[in-house]
């Protein structure tokens, strides 16, 4: 039996691995929990799966966990940042990392450096430190397995052949609910249009980037990591129906292609049980309900944030790490009606401009860095 901490527990990625937990029956045992502020959900998970260690937010919400938990069994509880990392360090097999922004990065590097298989979700820790969490799982001989839909897809695709023979790795993209808009109706939507993904239900912070398309610049930065990909043979399609995830051309012009219906379920399974497969009762992928699958190239001047990612990237060091804490103040603050949906790549480019990023020599320049650029964007949003 696997034993696993799920990080987030209360999120879209956190409930949708607890069901598969469930599907899998005895094979995985939950030893681990961490919420953030969503007490209700979470003391039902605790008496549910009776972890023997749980971490939240802060006090109030400790405060509160242990009033809905009152007659039943309680586990140890500890809060905050530090709670969060000693989660992921405490022994468990696997490590599944669905909190979210870089609060991540802490909890990735914990877990790799312990051996733990690494089942990722958490995206934007790749972005701000990807080096860093790459090196220390190689160091280690952790397992770093995506479930980001994507690069779970890129990772199976990668089956089929070496490394060195992939002429691409091509990362679709749904364009998100205003694919098809112009840059003047880019200017007028609302936060509740953004919220309104065209085929995942998922958090709020992703749900706004695939609206942007930030979200498909951070998960090139990702896919630069987890594959070791050159930024020149990382390729982004445009491609509404979302059922192709993501694919992979070798040297001899071979694709290879892995499609699936849109949920998250499949990838996080994959990531808890590779390299077995298991048949778990999940609709399947219905052919004929789809008469047409269609890709097309992503238009950088009507999603500048796309662009910002890409290039961020390519300059490397700690240019995603700023360009990735400028996003999640903006996000936050597009999503509590300081700034307009336009303004969230704005605020990207002028604070990477401001902060003038240079080399990571340390983790801990990282960090600092990520503080900085969040001040920053957070003065310019809410006029401080
Ligand atoms: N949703 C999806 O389909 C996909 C998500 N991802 C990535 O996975 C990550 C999670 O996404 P998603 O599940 O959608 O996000 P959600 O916002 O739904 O979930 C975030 C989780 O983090 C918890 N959290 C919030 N604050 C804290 C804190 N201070 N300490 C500890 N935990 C905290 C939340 O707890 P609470 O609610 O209790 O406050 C919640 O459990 C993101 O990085 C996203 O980019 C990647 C691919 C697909
Ligand atoms: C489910 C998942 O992996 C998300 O990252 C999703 O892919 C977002 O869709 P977009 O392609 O619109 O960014
Ligand atoms: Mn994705």
């Amino acid at each position: 039996m696997k034993t696993v901490a799920v990080l987030g527990s209360t999120g879209a990625i956190g409930t949708r691995t607890l069901e598969v937990v469930d599907a899998l029956g005895g094979e995985v045992r939950v030893s681990v929990l961490v919420a953030g502020r969503n007490m209700s959900v979470l003391a039902e998970q605790v008496k549910r799966f009776q972890p023997e260690l749980v971490s939240v937010a802060d006090e109030a919400a400790r405060d509160e966990l242990m009033l809905k938990l009152s007659g039943a069994s309680k586990p140890e509880v500890l809060v905050g940042d530090e709670g969060l990392a000693a989660c992921a360090a405490h022994p468990t097999d696997v490590v599944v990392n669905a909190v979210m922004g870089a609060r991540g990065i802490r909890p990735a590097l914990e877990a790799v450096r312990r051996k733990a298989r690494l089942a990722l979700a958490n995206k934007e820790c790749l972005v701000a430190a990807g080096s860093f969490i790459m090196e220390a799982a190689r160091a280690s001989g952790a397992e770093v397995i995506p479930v980001d839909s994507e690069h779970c897809a890129l990772f199976q695709c990668m089956v089929a052949g070496r490394p060195d023979e992939v002429e691409r790795w091509i990362l679709t993209a749904s364009g998100g609910p205003f694919r098809t808009f112009s840059k003047e109706q880019l200017e007028h939507v609302m936060v509740a249009d953004a919220l309104r993904h065209p085929n995942w239900s998922m958090g709020q912070k992703i749900t706004i980037d695939s609206a942007t398309m930030m979200n498909k610049g951070l998960e090139v930065i990702e896919a630069h990591h987890l594959f070791n990909a050159p930024y020149d043979k990382i390729k982004v399609l445009v491609h509404p129906e979302s059922i192709v995830h993501s694919m992979v051309e070798y040297a001899d012009g071979s694709v290879m292609a892995q499609l699936a219906t849109h949920d998250m379920r499949l990838p996080i399974q994959y990531a808890l049980t590779y390299p077995e497969r298991v048949k778990l009762p999940w609709p399947r992928l219905d052919f004929a309900q789809y008469n047409q699958l269609s890709f097309a190239e992503p238009d950088m001047e009507r999603f500048p944030a796309l662009r910002l990612a890409i290039e961020a990237g390519r300059a490397g060091g700690l240019a995603p790490c700023v360009m990735n804490a400028a996003n999640e103040i903006a996000v936050e603050a597009f999503l509590q009606e300081k700034i307009a949906f336009t303004q969230i790549p704005e605020l990207v480019e002028g604070t990477l401009e401001a902060m003038a990023p240079g080399t990571a020599q340390s983790l801990e320049e990282v960090l600092a860095m990520d503080r900085q650029a969040r001040d920053y964007a957070r003065r310019v949003a809410y006029g401080a």
